[in-house]
């Protein structure tokens, strides 16, 4: 069977702390965050900004988040006021949060696959 699989890397800046961590994490600091997702079908949909049913899913779509926090995304905004309280904002469940909001804008059988690094030396994938 055909498959397609669409990739699209991004990043956005935003400050954020973790909760009752013992340690530097624990204070209010910023992030560079990379993230990269990738989308899978084994067929083709049309999208919010393109009627005809050519692409896995819209690469607009998938990169909402890289987006101004006033406008919808994450970016330049404090993660631990953006993102509901049962996420923390470690890296695993700002992946999470981001699988889950962006399976919300795509057709339902796309598979997700979402990493997200705070720094160069560590990252996360999250899929489900
Ligand atoms: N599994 C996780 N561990 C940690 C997370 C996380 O999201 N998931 N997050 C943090 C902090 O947010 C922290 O900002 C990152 O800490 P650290 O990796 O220590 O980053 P540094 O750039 O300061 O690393 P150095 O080795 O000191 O250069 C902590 N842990
Ligand atoms: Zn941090």
């Amino acid at each position: 069977m055909p498959k397609w699989k669409v990739v699209t890397e991004f990043s956005f800046n935003s400050a954020h702390y973790i909760k009752d961590y013992n340690g530097p994490c624990g204070r209010m600091h910023g992030h560079n965050y990379q993230v990269r997702i990738e989308a899978s079908s084994t067929e083709l949909h049309s999208s919010q900004y393109c009627p005809h049913p050519v692409m896995v899913a819209d690469f607009r779509t998938l990169r909402w988040a890289k987006q101004d926090v006033t406008k919808g995304g994450l970016d330049h905004g404090i993660l631990n006021e953006v993102m509901p309280p049962e996420y923390e904002t470690t890296a695993e469940m700002i992946a999470k949060y981001i699988y889950d909001e962006t399976k919300k804008r795509v057709p339902p059988n796309v598979q997700l696959k979402v990493h997200v690094s705070e720094t160069p030396n560590s990252w996360v994938e999250y899929e489900d």
